[in-house]
């Protein structure tokens, strides 16, 4: 694939105000970004070290990542890395040298998760090619009791009218963003997801009925679904569900599902990933099955679709998406954006005011546009004030990061 033209940096084309507030850096000890850097990336590395048995050398790589990530300076990719001129295009001439902690915090983790697969081999040559560091978690996710207990519950589902399983599946997607392995590694330490907090609902923002308005009514079979998934596992799961819902009962012609060209973020999806769910599917028992069965027709027919796009795990906002995404964009019924990277990337990953509207950040999006997204970092928009304030009067800022309230944001 021909190397795409290097893109305006960090949102030229958002123009809802000015100046934009500022982007989020790794500097500030105590912040949430800051403790990303310092605490769960190198947690990252120990558990990939752990969960494979990398060779000598593969684990001098990791360890040597982790103290360039820590102590060092930002190194370029490989110079025959086959995607060295792109990262350059997208920072790494640009960042070289500097601290990981000073660099817009965006750039510093995607860019992590890029060094960590050539640490561990992944672009080969050699026997490591191609070997997901992050399959094993994905896999013992993938066949947990919990994954089983949710698809049996699937069964329940089948007396209900479509209208409310619709419903159901749609909250089902939303709540499965909660389901993020990177995130669990620091929940586990100490930052586990909580209560909501007395008087604050747990969706911040609800424009649900506005989302089931943009897609055609049942039946007519005729709209184009773009989904950008986020994560594998337990999240991709009810997403497909939600998508074989769709497709089955004629909202939609077609889904492109966008998942990641290579391993990312921990549990990002990518295509193996989606294989690996529609026969976990397929191979269960009940209502789940017929799901796994429809879905696997509909990779083969053309109606639902993967894509695997390199702006996808780029270290940019989507206001700097290259032009042939933005025409896929602009030509799809609605895009609906799963997760906080997502969103991050989306509105861009910036201080924003939490009322700023939803509408105003995504004013330069080619077409309609969803976000269904549990909140799991600082970044938050199209709050109303008196959202925001029952938020702020639980007395933390807990909310903002902790996986325990979702929204579902859409602007037509
Ligand atoms: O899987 P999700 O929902 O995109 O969440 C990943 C999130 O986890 C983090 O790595 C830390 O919260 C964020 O940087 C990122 O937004």
């Amino acid at each position: 694939m021909p190397e795409p033209a290097p893109p305006p940096r960090y949102g030229a084309r958002m123009t809802p105000r000015a100046p934009l507030p500022p982007v989020l850096l790794g500097d500030e000890p105590g912040s949430f970004p800051y403790s990303v850097l310092a605490e769960r990336h190198p947690a990252i590395i120990r558990q990939v070290a752990e969960d494979t048995p990398y060779d000598p050398e593969r684990r001098r790589a990791l360890d040597a990542l982790l103290e360039e990530c820590l102590h060092g300076g930002i190194a370029p990719l490989p110079a025959d890395a086959p995607d060295h001129d792109r990262w350059a295009a997208w920072g790494t001439d640009e960042y070289r040298g500097r601290s990981w902690f000073e660099v817009p915090w965006l750039w510093s983790e995607s860019y992590f998760y890029r060094r960590l697969l050539d640490a561990t081999g992944w672009y080969g040559p050699g026997p490591w090619q191609g070997v997901d560091p992050f399959r094993p978690a994905k896999l013992a996710e993938l066949h947990a009791p919990e994954t089983d207990a949710e698809l049996a519950a699937l069964d329940r589902l089948t007396g209900l009218p479509a209208g409310r399983r619709a419903a159901a599946l749609l909250h089902g997607s939303l709540w499965g963003n909660r389901a993020d392995l990177g995130f669990r590694l620091s929940a586990a330490s100490g930052a586990a997801a909580g209560t909501t907090g007395a008087g604050a609902p747990p969706l911040v923002a609800d424009d649900s009925e506005r989302l089931w308005s943009l897609l055609p009514p049942p039946g007519t079979g005729t709209g184009t679904l773009c989904l950008v998934a986020d994560n594998a596992g337990r999240e991709l799961v009810p997403d497909l569900l939600l998508v074989d819902h769709l497709l089955t009962h004629g909202h939609l012609g077609r889904v492109l599902l966008h998942v990641k060209p290579h391993p990312y973020y921990v549990s990002d999806a990518t295509s193996a990933d989606v294989l690996d769910a529609v026969r976990r599917l397929a191979g269960a028992t009940g209502a789940a099955a017929g799901y796994g069965r429809r879905l696997g027709s509909a990779l083969a027919d053309g109606r639902l679709t993967v894509r695997v796009h390199p702006f996808s795990c780029a270290p940019l906002p989507y206001a700097d998406a290259p032009e042939d995404l933005r025409a896929e964009f602009a030509a799809a019924t609605l895009t609906v954006f799963k997760g906080d990277l997502n969103y991050r990337r989306l509105v861009g990953d910036r201080r924003w005011p939490p009322t700023t509207p939803f509408a105003d950040v995504t004013a330069y999006f080619p077409g309609p546009v969803a976000a269904l997204r549990t909140l799991k970092s600082d970044v938050i928009t199209g709050l109303d004030p008196a959202t925001e304030a029952a938020l702020d009067a639980t007395g933390r800022q807990r909310w903002r990061t902790g996986g325990t309230h979702a929204l579902i944001q859409v602007r037509a």
